[in-house]
């Protein structure tokens, strides 16, 4: 396990929920805190469907719930957003803007993800630039992103010597992530498998089973 390069004494390992296109808020925020009180080590907010305003909504009625578990609350897409409600991170893909701009605004000490897809090359440069943890993915075919690239396992391994939190992503289910676990993933990050189980407080302690010792 890599620890995070941050003064904040954040979970390097574990269930990493990411939010679904909810657009009822309560219903939002009842699921995150079944998560967050079952185990999940990191919360994302993600909603790709929800206008700015909304998103600023969601976001700020999250937060203090991910402070109260102690769990890092990490923006999706928007480092601004994240900088004005100073969020614990933000976690940027290809189309979100420079690592080195959301670093230098959110500050030494923030979790900032970087979506390295299926190369190796686009983590070693985010690790440049000031990634705190790297992501890769698609393990496996995932409900929530049906075209999203495929991703071998090996690739984790690979990451291994850039001393980041590897985060694989993609199709995971509680069957199929000890698998990655074992090829070196640091966390898990999950949509569909667990806000869309009928108990996502259920659904995260499978999760969680992915990480515990096997006899
Ligand atoms: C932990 C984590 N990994 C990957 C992604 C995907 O980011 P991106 O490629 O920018 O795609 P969208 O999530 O914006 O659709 C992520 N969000 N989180
Ligand atoms: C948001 C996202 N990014 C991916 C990538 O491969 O970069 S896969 C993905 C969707 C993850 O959702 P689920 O757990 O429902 O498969
Ligand atoms: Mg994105």
């Amino acid at each position: 396990m890599n620890p995070l390069r941050t003064n904040r004494s954040w979970p390097s390992s574990g269930l990493y929920a990411i939010t679904p296109d909810e657009a009822d808020s309560q219903r939002l925020l009842e699921r995150v805190k079944a998560v967050l009180g079952a185990g999940a080590a990191w919360l994302q907010y993600r909603n790709k469907r929800a206008d700015a305003d909304l998103r600023m909504r969601q976001a700020r009625l999250l937060q203090p719930l991910c402070a109260r578990y102690r769990v890092p609350f990490i923006i999706n897409d928007d480092w601004r957003l994240a900088a004005m409600i100073r969020a614990d991170g933000a976690h940027l893909g290809e189309d979100d803007g420079e690592l080195a701009a959301a670093r230098a605004a959110l500050g030494a000490d923030a979790i900032i993800g970087a979506s390295c897809y299926d190369r190796i090359e686009l983590a070693r440069e985010a690790v440049a630039a000031g990634a705190s943890y790297v992501a890769f993915g698609a393990f496996f075919p995932s409900p929530t992103k049906p075209h999203a690239r495929v991703a071998r396992p090996a690739l984790l391994a690979d990451a291994a010597s850039l001393g980041v939190p590897r985060v694989a992503i993609g199709g995971i289910t509680p069957d199929n992530g000890r698998s990655l676990v074992d090829a070196g993933a640091d966390l898990l990050a999950v949509i569909s498998g667990v806000f869309d189980a009928p108990d996502p407080a259920s659904a995260t302690r499978a999760y969680l089973s992915c990480f515990a010792p096997s006899h």
